[in-house]
């Protein structure tokens, strides 16, 4: 059987998307881990199905490299919101559901901006905070974030006495740039490996700067892939609305999955 594919970008974590409005897609662990893989299949941080859903343009449904069913995703948010703009279900602005419930995004130019889940809860330890963005963050400060073992200290925490049992957690390293700018690197769960970029990270390590710097943000992020931006609007002391994912996000290229 062949199915049509798309694989998109946003800063360097890389999807392949799939028009599933038919609802057709043979979804397996298998199947789906060898289509994201690097060798053997496309390649890609993760897959994800785009559904009808009632009352929503569309339904993401997203699924880590390994196959498994992860938790939001925050470029490939934004990686489906352009998937849906160039196949025509919106013009500039639109509305979706997602495994964490209901997102807001609008399309300019190249800049998609998507709106995250309310954050209602920050956990701050004395190494490391933890925010749940939609999906799971450690979120830890370096001094040289060139110079960190990112697989090796991520997976010892991803699959530590804390976190492992509770089904692993996404770990970020972040530098403080400046007031209001961080570079981040990310360790993540479901791909076991450093990617270039992760949305839902990036977005738990403004928010976290934000508590411990006071800035006003927008908060600008370096990522090995590109620039983001982080917006937000803190409601109470380390609960937060009003959260934006913005940066851009394109089709690198499409083709027929032979499965
Ligand atoms: N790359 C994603 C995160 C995927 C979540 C996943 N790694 C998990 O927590 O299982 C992002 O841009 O937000």
């Amino acid at each position: 059987m062949s199915i049509p594919f798309y694989k998109y970008q946003g800063t360097g974590n890389d999807f392949v998307l799939i028009d599933d409005r038919s609802q057709t897609f043979p979804v397996s662990k298998a199947l789906i881990a060898s289509i994201c893989h690097r060798r053997f299949g496309v390649g890609s941080d993760g897959l994800i199905l785009l559904q009808n859903a009632e009352g929503y343009d569309f339904k993401m449904v997203y699924f880590n490299a390994d196959g498994g069913e992860g938790s939001m995703c925050g470029n490939g948010g934004r990686c489906v919101v352009r998937f849906a703009n160039d196949l025509g279900l919106f013009s500039d602005s639109t509305k979706f559901i997602a495994v964490d419930g209901e997102h807001e995004a609008s399309v300019s130019g190249d800049t998609i901006r998507l709106k995250m889940s309310n954050v209602k809860e920050v956990a701050q330890y004395d190494e490391f905070d933890f925010i749940n963005t939609g999906s799971p963050h450690y979120i830890t400060y370096v001094d040289h974030i060139e110079e960190v073992d990112v697989v090796n200290i991520g997976s010892e925490i991803r699959y530590g006495s804390v976190y492992g049992p509770k089904g692993g957690t996404n770990v970020n390293f972040v530098e403080v740039i400046e007031d209001n700018h961080l570079s981040v690197r990310t360790y993540e769960r479901g791909v076991e490996d450093e990617t270039f970029s992760c949305g839902t990270g990036v977005t738990a390590c403004a928010l976290s700067a934000h508590l411990h710097k006071g800035w006003a943000g927008p908060v600008t992020v370096e990522t090995i892939g590109g620039t983001l931006e982080v917006a937000y609007h803190e409601t109470a002391p380390g609960e937060f609305s009003d959260i934006y994912l913005i940066g851009p996000a394109v089709k690198v290229f499409e083709g027929n999955l032979d499965i």
